[in-house]
């Protein structure tokens, strides 16, 4: 009887302890997330939904755990590892802080088992919720990339691949293909992974052409399917819906079928005849305008597409240019996409106040 007293003694402090300490810890990465979310995202459904989990975090942290603190005694304020200091972007702030919190409501859950009898199921749930938020927060933020992203790079093989998309990156490009007809698959993954990590670490979103299975294996943000690749609602299937799904389209009946079918955007063309897709001929500059017109998803007018004749695609509607060889050939591709980014945003803005008149 002594004994068990003693016991007590000891592990209800202890208890309070791992519990106020993992509150804490919750709390903290739950605010650091919601922050994101607000001023980041603009995303008040997903800021007010961390914002519920805080105020059911604070709920459990009663005045007794609270006081149960004893900073100085405690051994753990000295232990850090490398990775807690080092953050490459905003990718790394939050998946470090998603598993600060993920782990910690698992500890919650554990010991609070043992302290109220509502406390493990109720820390089962958040964690759960904050999966949901996880999974909902990677898809926000891709598809917001998308709808800013107004120059698209599709690859070429090259041996200065990775050197010519980075240059690109560093000129602000922010969407990349990788389209690669030649390679075996294991060279294929292989690219596509190291691409994949070079596009996330400029926060630009990576995807892969024709094939599903890399991409779920490189962890790209999603794929381009054309008209004799697979449907898009097995891609859906297979992809879920946080992952991005592209279609080629060659005439206003193709863009339409994308759309219903839930493609995230498309592609338009080809304006013009080209090399790098040379059994295709040209859709022309009517079916830009249709896009113009007609088009409800973001559309990248693609084929062909280079300096010379960017404003002739622009003076039919074009505001989303996709292109391979104006970059990959590029003897300054960082020069070529910031030329091209530059006047991007100059149609729009022109568009914006009506000094460029939209095309009728
Ligand atoms: C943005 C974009 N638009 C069109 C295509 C062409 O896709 P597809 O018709 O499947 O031809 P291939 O590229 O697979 O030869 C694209 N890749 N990207
Ligand atoms: C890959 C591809 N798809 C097209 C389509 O219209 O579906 S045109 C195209 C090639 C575009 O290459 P470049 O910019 O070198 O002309
Ligand atoms: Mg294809």
């Amino acid at each position: 009887m002594g004994d068990q007293h003693n016991w007590d003694k000891r592990v209800q402090p202890a208890l309070c302890r791992i519990l106020d300490a993992n509150l804490d810890r919750a709390r903290e990465g739950m605010r650091i997330i919601e922050e994101w979310c607000r001023f980041g995202l603009d995303s008040a459904e997903l800021a007010d939904e961390c914002k519920q989990l805080r105020q059911e975090l604070a709920h459990w942290h009663t005045m007794e755990l609270r006081l149960s603190r004893d900073t100085p005694g405690d051994i753990g304020t000295e232990l850090t590892h490398a990775g807690e200091e080092k953050r490459d972007g905003i990718d790394s702030v939050l998946q470090a802080n998603f598993c600060r919190v993920e782990e910690a409501l698992r500890v919650l859950e554990e010991y609070g088992k043992i302290y109220h009898p509502d406390m493990g199921v109720s820390f089962k749930q958040m964690r759960y919720r904050v999966y949901t938020i996880e999974s909902r927060l990677l898809a926000y933020r891709r598809y917001q990339l998308l709808n800013d992203a107004y120059l698209y790079l599709v690859t070429s093989p090259s041996d200065k691949m990775f050197s010519i998309v980075e240059a690109a990156l560093q000129g602000g490009l922010k969407l990349v293909q990788y389209r690669d007809k030649q390679t075996d698959d294991e060279t294929r993954l292989g690219n596509a992974e190291k691409l994949c990590e070079l596009c996330h670490r400029y926060d630009a979103l990576f995807i892969i052409n024709d094939r599903v299975d890399l991409a779920i294996a490189s962890q790209a943000d999603g794929v381009h399917l054309g008209q004799k690749d697979i449907p898009i609602s097995l891609a859906r299937q297979l992809l879920g819906p946080q992952r991005i799904i592209g279609r080629s389209t060659t005439n206003p009946q193709e863009m339409q079928k994308a759309i219903d079918a839930g493609a995230d955007y498309i592609g338009v063309g080809p304006v013009y005849e080209t090399p790098t897709k040379a059994d295709k001929p040209a859709a022309g500059l009517d079916y830009v305008r249709h896009a113009a017109e007609n088009c409800t998803i973001p559309w990248f007018a693609i084929g062909g597409i280079d300096m010379n004749n960017f404003d002739d695609v622009m003076a039919v509607g074009g505001e989303r240019i996709a292109v391979v060889r104006a970059i990959m050939q590029a003897e300054q591709p960082t020069l070529v996409t910031q030329y091209f980014l530059s006047q991007l945003t100059r149609v729009q803005t022109l568009r914006a106040y009506n000094i460029l008149p939209n095309p009728s």
